[in-house]
């Protein structure tokens, strides 16, 4: 389980990007986190990563303080940051390297097979598309078998069709051992599409605005009543979170079309409209 504990994060330079930020997270749950520029969400996945330290407050995975990067917690930034000098099969691997060979390899050889790119082991990670290099990190991530796995923007950079196919690869990588997962995206569909908690978060300082519980059955349904209405709700805290004074609400799409600016926060899938 997956504690935050009252976090408060003041940098240095006196930004405020944490108030009183509390979440317990037990195991399997599917956690999204959204929330308009600059509310914090990047900054509370590199404490929970252990990256940074808060300022006060803690946080535990299954009662041990993360103080420093842990094994029981895995990252997945928004690129794969994979290593050019490692071949594919050795870039899954490389967080399990104590593990004995025989077992490296099997859960290596699983994870290819699962991703879809069994026949990529012995290649480089310069021979593969963005999102087949992604798919390579979730997966290196996911065979160290962390408890919890954080991932900040993972599929931001990529296309639509593939972020949805990579939406689902999570997923089945996730059935195998179902980790926490604490997903911050500026995607509401990505949000609903893969989550059945969503913590709405607003800046100024970065606190928790709200948290939605879905329960819709995997896989979900884009087209669904109940998939629609679940976004509309996220859409509403969203714009509750961001009407504070002194910010203009966020634009609807009814609004006219003549160059408006481009919001703080606008689901990609509404821009692909
Ligand atoms: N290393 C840092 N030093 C000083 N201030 C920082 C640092 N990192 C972030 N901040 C500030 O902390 C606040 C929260 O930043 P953070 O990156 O966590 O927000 P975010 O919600 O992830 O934003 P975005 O959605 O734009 O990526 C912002 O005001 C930011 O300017």
């Amino acid at each position: 389980m997956l504690h935050i504990d009252h976090i408060n994060k003041t940098y240095p330079n006196g930004a405020e990007a944490l108030r009183g930020v509390d979440l317990a997270l037990e195991a399997g749950r599917i956690v999204a986190i959204v929330g308009g520029s600059g509310c914090g969400k990047s900054t509370l996945l590199r404490l929970a990563a252990g990256l940074d330290q808060p300022s006060s407050g803690a946080i535990r995975v299954d009662g041990e303080a993360i103080t420093a990067p842990h094994p029981a917690v895995g990252i997945v930034f928004q690129e794969p940051r994979l290593l050019p000098w490692l071949t594919i099969a050795q870039n899954i691997g490389f967080y399990i390297a104590d593990l004995p060979a025989a077992e490296r390899r099997e859960r290596t050889d699983w994870a290819l097979a699962r991703i879809g790119l069994a026949a990529y082991g012995p290649r480089w990670p310069r021979e593969l598309s963005g999102g087949q290099a992604q798919r390579v990190a979730i997966a290196r991530s996911l065979v160290a078998h962390p408890k919890v796995l954080l991932l900040d923007e993972p599929f931001s950079a990529l296309d639509a069709f593939t972020r949805a196919s990579l939406q689902d690869a999570l997923l089945d990588l996730w059935q195998a051992q179902r980790p926490t997962l604490v997903i911050v995206t500026h995607d509401v569909q990505e949000a609903v599409a893969l989550s059945n908690r969503v913590v709405v978060m607003q800046p100024e300082p970065g606190r928790i605005h709200s948290v939605l519980d879905f329960s819709l059955p995997y896989p979900r349904d884009r087209l669904a009543d109940a998939f629609v209405r679940a976004e509309r709700q996220v859409l509403q805290a969203l714009d509750s979170s961001l009407a504070q004074p002194g910010r203009s609400p966020r634009p609807r799409r009814e609004a006219p079309l003549q160059d408006p600016p481009l919001p703080a926060l606008l689901p990609s899938h509404l821009i692909a409209v």
